[in-house]
């Protein structure tokens, strides 16, 4: 499809309903013949799972899965709906090409196979002499899942559970996420197995710089090779370090060194947008969803933030943006929960009063103003509201918590929240659930856009906001001078403040938080488009977010080719 400039104009614009762009998509819908387009008699709850590996219909019950499991659990559902017009594509293929129907059939397989397992798995394991003069070995790990497309793209994590299957899990839904926003990147995650509260500045400086060296060592980082970011635990403070290692050693003769990880300060290579990208993104992606009374009909609710009440899970960089986010459209923050516990109140929170208690105790317990106290973090999923948005970490929503979760829809914030058992109990309970690969999907969406800053040497409107603003003025005065030459009297053309700010204030900001905007209503609009193409019931948003990237990871990999001899 052909976006004329007007049209994506018009959808740049700050949008009341977002529903009104669900005509448009970003050109990657599954659409083609011989696909299981609905009216199967499959159970809608187990949908895909008929043909998987009795190991992986055993992940689909179990109550703590492995990460990397549960993501191949998803992914191969996706796979096997969509099996049918690879083949149909391939047969065509065959047709075109002449290679024989067998030999195309092995390279369904193949590319099947290829996406089950990560392309490249490191472990380093390193020295570092803490501030008292002791040694200590650090165990870290980066995977590259599928290189499918160049440059690889993830985060960096820094956190005492890091173990090599979740980074690889981690890895796999970057592949999946990079593919469901469209962002041209492969899948890749790093961890560094720390408790960073345990070290200090100093100690933590030693360690990202010697991680980032042992993999520039490797050559498994680079610009075009694979660009780390921000995740759990780390920040624009640890993406400086990790840039100016690159820069000083294998990188100081390439000039678009400063592409090599993203999330970087402002004054260092950063954009504008980034830090809150994630959680707006997740606001942005649920609009499409929330204000389309058609949608939340569907799932039993009436559209609108206003009134809505919302719990958050984790207070960290998602969660807080989230709620914020949502705060502000008119939604009522009854909870929130850290690792200390969770604090309620039926009569809500006050996000932005809480964030500076946050701020200055990092703990939910002791806020007071009228909150109730719970010991468990966890205790947050059994109270009753409109939306509940997990934006700790992985595998909190359960099999066996599952049941007693009292919400409408689910926005996940963070990797991997809900095991596949719990994903099919909600679905009975006919709760909608935003997919992360979709729902944190604004992080690396914004690091795109950073990337492409660093590698054009340019920031986003510098040379287009003068020209811009150039033009719009001669636009208005030919108006002017038309309607004297219609009319015969001056007509002074005066642009509203709205288009005033717009055209005379714009800032980098503007241009990223509208093309964040964009991607997620596009995507959002595309998910839902395929829940109707593949006969999906509306809540099941994950299968329709795999089904959509699976397709593009496999079309790339179809066009490409397996092997390179
Ligand atoms: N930052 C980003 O741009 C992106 C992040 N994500 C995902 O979002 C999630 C959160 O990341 P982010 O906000 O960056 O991380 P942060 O470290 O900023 O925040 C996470 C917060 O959640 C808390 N937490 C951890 N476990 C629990 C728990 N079981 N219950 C309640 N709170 C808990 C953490 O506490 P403590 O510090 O004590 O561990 C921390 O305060 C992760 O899954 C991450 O992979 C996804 C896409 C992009
Ligand atoms: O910003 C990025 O490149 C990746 C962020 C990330 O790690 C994630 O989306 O899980």
């Amino acid at each position: 499809m052909v976006l004329t400039p007007s049209a994506v104009w018009r959808m740049l614009r700050p949008v009341s309903n977002p529903c009104r762009l669900a005509s448009r998509s970003m050109g990657h819908v599954c659409s083609g013949s011989g696909g299981d387009s609905g009216g199967s008699d499959e159970d809608p709850a187990t949908k895909g799972e008929k043909g998987l590996p009795p190991d992986l219909v055993k992940v689909g019950e179990e109550e703590n899965p492995n990460f990397y499991r549960m993501v191949e659990y998803n992914a191969y559902k996706a796979l096997n709906i969509l099996k049918p017009r690879f083949l149909a594509s391939m047969k065509e293929r065959a047709q075109r090409s002449g290679v024989p129907e067998k030999t195309q059939k092995h390279r369904v397989e193949g590319i099947m196979a290829l996406i089950k397992n990560p392309t490249c798995v490191c472990g380093v394991h390193f020295p570092i002499k803490r501030d008292d003069g002791t040694y200590e070995i650090i165990d870290a790990f980066r995977v590259h899942h599928c290189n499918h497309k160049i440059p690889l793209k993830g985060g960096i994590r820094y956190s005492e559970e890091v173990n090599i299957d979740e980074v690889k899990a981690l890895s796999a839904l970057m592949t999946y996420k990079c593919a469901c926003v469209s962002v041209p990147y492969g899948g890749a995650k790093g961890g560094v197995r720390i408790d960073p509260s345990k070290y200090s500045e100093n100690e933590l400086e030693k360690i990202t710089r010697r991680y980032a060296l042992e993999l520039i060592k490797k050559n498994l980082v680079g610009p075009g090779i694979d660009v780390p970011a921000p995740d759990v635990n780390t920040g624009g403070r640890e993406m400086s370090w990790f840039v100016d290692t690159y820069m000083k050693t294998f990188g100081h003769t390439n000039i678009n060194a400063m592409g090599c990880i993203t999330g970087k300060p402002i004054f260092y290579g950063g954009i504008r947008g980034r830090v809150t990208a994630t959680g707006r993104g997740l606001w942005n992606a649920s609009q499409l969803f929330i204000n389309n009374k058609d949608y939340m009909n569907s799932i039993g609710c009436e559209p609108g933030y206003k009134g809505k009440t919302f719990c958050v899970q984790g207070f960290g960089n998602v969660g807080s943006n989230a709620a914020r986010y949502f705060e502000a459209e008119g939604g009522k923050c009854l909870a929130i929960a850290e690792r200390d516990g969770t604090i309620y109140n039926p009569d809500g929170i006050n996000v932005h009063d809480f964030t500076e208690y946050w701020n200055k105790n990092r703990k939910v317990m002791g806020y007071g103003k009228g909150t109730k106290e719970m010991k468990s973090s966890n205790d947050i999923l059994y109270i009753p509201c409109d939306f509940l948005m997990p934006c700790a970490t992985e595998k909190t929503i359960r099999k066996t918590n599952a049941e007693k979760i009292n919400c409408k829809f689910i926005f996940e914030g963070a990797n991997g929240p809900t095991t596949p058992a719990a994903d099919k109990i909600l679905f009975k309970k006919g709760t909608a659930i935003l997919p992360d690969i979709l729902g944190n999907a604004g992080g690396v969406t914004v690091s795109y856009f950073e990337w492409l800053k660093n590698i054009n040497h340019v920031s986003y409107g510098r040379l287009s906001f003068g020209y811009d603003e150039e033009n719009t003025r001669l636009l208005l005065d030919s108006v002017a001078k038309s309607l004297k030459d219609q009319l015969g009297k001056d007509i002074k053309i005066d642009p509203s403040p709205e288009f005033k700010k717009r055209l005379y204030e714009a800032t980098e900001k503007d241009i990223v938080q509208a093309g964040l905007a964009y991607t997620m209503y596009m995507t959002a609009t595309e998910l839902i488009k395929t829940t109707k193409e593949f006969g999906l019931q509306p809540q099941n948003l994950r299968l329709a977010a795999y089904v959509s990237s699976i397709f593009k990871v496999y079309k790339a990999l179809e066009e490409a080719g397996l092997t390179i001899t």
